[in-house]
């Protein structure tokens, strides 16, 4: 087709998509939430829809088997593992971020320092650290079980701090929780192809900012400010550690340990640094996603918690904890696991990458520079492949001999070079922490003042690049005095 069509100078068509309306593109017209593009997908009879917004071309890919051919595929993979330029983002000085790195020597040197430390193997050693935070997490849930979601929020980011900087979050009000909180919101919201004039014609910065018409700078410097505090504090704190002899292991003090032990460079360091301040962003509030909808699925489906915990009973017993060892024991823990990531998949339409050349695919024209994402959420809901996909049923991860069956890829995790680096971690963590919460409480409905049971709505909130569990209320009820004692004793 390709040859073709440059023979003939008619290129093939864009995938199908809505009429653009002249300089706003689909703007107003693009879904805000993924199920939209399950709903596009039907409108346009195509698992790969196309759409403009403000002059930026958007190639959106709804199916596992494209996606898989697209960012997997030996000839194409290279091609769709670079990241859009996004102007906004130097001026924020958030180009530290791997997750929005360019396709490069640059991003390959980050991404190596990720791989030799959240791979399989290696995550194996944040054992003793996810263990410690999911114990906080269950005497939390002990001493105030109303606020379930303040534990969730704090499990993760004390865990991602922990693991990082062996810097321990007191609370969630931490000033290092709440400017990172801060800096993120601010910055996501600017980032996108509308957030700001900057991105859509990026000479705009040569315009003095005193200038009538000139961009607003405000936030730019307000996500600067909050930057370089978040990257300040924890360093400082790593510092003082090792003054005082109270360093514990962390991606960071392990680095420093070894600079001042056997050497390692200044870029070294930096991209360490680097390194520790993204997977901030990258692991807490896709952790914090993923629990919510676990106490959601638990509190709306009773019977499937019960089966959980009766393999747990089975297997483990009520004389200890769940450990990462039980792991292969556990199946039907593992098919909620699994269960949980299809659910609600913590992104539900990809961080963009971009194009780095032309291609032609299935008959249609991608062009270089195009923003490219794909909905796991709308692969995750996809009725033949998971029928009944708004129904939370681990049942769908076994065959017909009971065993687990092989559909054990996450798709929440993404695809192809650019898939999330830290999957083994985030793995090890959600399945810790699922089984250990169904060891020891009943998740249930929470009571109104008349002992009625409070109703749980099934809502789901996207903010335009995450989704959460919408507040609900739940009761946590430790299952057993046994339960409550190994909680005790373990903290
Ligand atoms: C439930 C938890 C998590 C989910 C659902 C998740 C999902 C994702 C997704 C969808 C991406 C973007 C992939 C793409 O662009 O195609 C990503 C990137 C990334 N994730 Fe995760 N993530 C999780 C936890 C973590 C953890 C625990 C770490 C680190 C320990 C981590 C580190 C990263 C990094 C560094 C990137 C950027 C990779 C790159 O651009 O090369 N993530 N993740």
């Amino acid at each position: 087709i390709k040859r073709l069509s440059e023979y003939s100078k008619i290129r093939p068509p864009y995938p199908p998509g809505p009429k653009p309306k002249p300089f706003i593109g689909n703007l107003l017209d693009f879904p805000a939430t993924s199920k939209e593009y399950v709903e596009w997908g039907k409108q346009y009879k195509s698992t790969i829809l196309y759409a403009e917004v403000l002059g930026t071309r958007i190639v959106i890919v709804n199916s596992q088997q494209d996606a898989e051919e697209l960012f997997e595929s030996p000839t194409r993979a290279r091609m769709y593992s670079d990241r859009p330029v996004i102007p906004i983002v130097p001026l924020m000085d958030c180009d530290y971020n791997i997750s929005i790195m360019r396709y490069g020597e640059e991003w390959r040197q980050h991404r190596k320092i990720c791989q030799n430390h959240f791979n399989a193997h290696a995550a194996r050693n944040y054992e003793s650290i996810q263990m410690a935070k999911v114990r906080q997490l269950l005497q939390g849930l002990l001493d105030t079980p109303k606020e379930f979601d303040i534990h969730n929020k704090m499990f993760s980011v004390s865990l991602t701090m922990s693991m990082m900087y062996g810097y321990e979050v007191e609370s969630v009000q931490d000033p290092c929780v709440t400017m990172a909180d801060l800096a993120l919101t601010i910055g996501a919201r600017l980032s996108v192809p509308g957030g700001s004039m900057l991105n859509v014609i990026p000479a705009l910065r040569h315009i003095p900012a005193w200038l009538p018409g000139a961009p607003s700078y405000e936030g730019i410097k307000q996500v600067r400010a909050l930057t370089h505090e978040v990257k300040r504090i924890p360093m400082e704190f790593v510092k003082k550690s090792f003054e005082n002899g109270t360093v514990t292991p962390s991606l960071v003090t392990d680095f420093y340990e070894r600079k001042y032990t056997v050497g390692a460079t200044k870029e070294e360091e930096e991209m360490v640094k680097n390194v520790a301040f993204t997977v901030y962003g990258a692991a807490s509030d896709t952790t914090i996603s993923s629990t919510g909808t676990f106490f959601y699925a638990m509190a709306a489906n009773p019977d499937v918690q019960k089966k959980a915990q009766a393999e747990i009973d089975l297997v483990i017993g009520t004389k200890r904890l769940p450990t990462l060892a039980d792991r292969g024991s556990l199946p039907y823990i593992e098919a909620v696991y699994r269960e949980v990531m299809r659910f609600n998949p913590p992104v539900p339409l990809s961080v963009p990458h971009c194009l780095s050349e032309d291609d032609y695919y299935k008959g249609y024209f991608i062009p270089k520079g195009d923003y490219f994402r794909y909905a796991p959420a709308a692969m995750t809901h996809d009725e033949e492949v998971y029928p009944e996909p708004f129904s939370f049923k681990p049942e769908r991860f076994f065959d017909e001999q009971g065993n687990l069956n092989t559909n054990d890829r996450i798709l929440a995790y993404s695809f192809g070079r650019r898939a999330c680096v830290g999957k083994h971690v985030a793995s090890s963590t959600m399945w810790l922490l699922i089984a250990s919460i169904l060891a020891c409480y009943n998740i249930g409905k929470a009571k109104d003042g008349d002992g009625n049971d409070i109703e749980i709505n099934a809502e789901f909130d996207e903010d335009g690049f995450l989704s959460h569990k919408r507040k609900f209320e739940c009761s946590f009820v430790v299952r057993s005095l046994a339960s409550q004692q190994l909680i005790e004793e373990t903290n």
